[in-house]
């Protein structure tokens, strides 16, 4: 269990963390939000990988102060990009990171089987491609077995069986330990995680389900219209989707700004629909 009340974190002028609260217990969150939005700022905190500015991190109800080794130990990180080196095989990189960390090599062989790494564990990681490397990355965080873990865009350069294989393990896993997976997919989202989190500008934007996410949404309206007509539905609203069709027509989604009766027909957002209203793109 770890509790983050009124986490601020600096980066000189800039500010990646602005006074977080958040509560992790067991279970499996989605951490959402824009490039930039500070979801690596946050895993790393929680990784006790770097300190905060201001605010208190508590590890089972326990404030750290400036202290971070219960955290490393208590926690798994698999960042975005795992420095590997090229040279080690599999096998080897995994078993030097759990001895590194004085955890057992136990699971591992197993960890691999369910990875489909069996037939890869001895090859260099020069060889193996971005997808095969990344489960090496989750064979290892899966295998430490802390009872927390942090997953930073687990399923990028996944293909369609790997992303269901490491979403069935997470869905299990997340039954008794603290899992918080950072991702833009919003799909494999909604797909693992009862609880989604969402940061905006380094701010909490939204904390709750996919279901609460759809049902804060603000009224939308769906409408036919020409390429002319967008710069007008701009100005009186948020579009939040737009699609083209072989015509050159336009069928937009959109938000109106004000209370006037809006063109269009009032349709169901859906969760892609609510994120992106959550916090509109340029
Ligand atoms: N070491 C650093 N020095 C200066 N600024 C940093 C540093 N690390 C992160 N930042 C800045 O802090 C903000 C949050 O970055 P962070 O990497 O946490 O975002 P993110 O949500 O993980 O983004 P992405 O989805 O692109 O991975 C960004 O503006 C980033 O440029």
């Amino acid at each position: 269990m770890i509790d983050l009340h009124g986490i601020t974190k600096r980066h000189g002028t800039l500010t990646a963390l602005d006074n977080v609260d958040l509560h992790f217990g067991p279970g499996l969150v989605a951490l959402l939000g824009r490039n930039g939005a500070g979801k690596s700022t946050l895993l790393s905190l929680m990784a006790g990988l770097a300190l905060e500015t201001s605010g208190v991190l508590e590890l089972e109800n326990r404030s750290l102060g400036r202290r971070r080794s219960a955290l490393r130990a208590a926690v798994t990180l698999l960042p975005q990009d795992l420095s590997l080196d090229p040279r080690a095989t599999a096998a080897e990189l995994v078993d030097y990171l759990l001895r590194l960390r004085g955890r057992s090599v136990h699971r591992v062989a197993e960890m691999f089987e369910l990875f489909g790494l069996g037939t890869v564990a001895r090859r260099p990681l020069g060889e193996l491609s971005g997808g095969t490397r990344q489960r090496v990355g989750l064979a290892y965080a899966c295998a430490a077995d802390t009872p927390i873990l942090l997953l930073d865009e687990p399923t990028q350069g996944l293909d369609p069986w790997e992303r269901l294989t490491l979403m069935r393990h997470l869905a299990e896993a997340g039954s008794t330990k603290t899992i918080v997976c950072s991702t833009h997919i919003l799909s494999d989202a909604e797909q693992i995680a009862s609880r989604l989190v969402v940061l905006h500008d380094g701010r909490v934007a939204f904390d709750g389900s996919a279901e609460k996410l759809i049902a804060a949404a603000p009224p939308l309206y769906e409408l036919r219209c020409e390429h002319h007509d967008l710069a007008s539905l701009r100005e009186q609203g948020t579009i939040v989707r737009v699609a083209r069709d072989e015509h050159g027509h336009y069928t937009v989604r959109w938000t109106p700004g004000d209370d006037r009766p809006p063109p269009g027909t009032a349709v169901e957002p859906t969760l892609q629909d609510a994120y992106l209203a959550l916090h509109p793109g340029p």
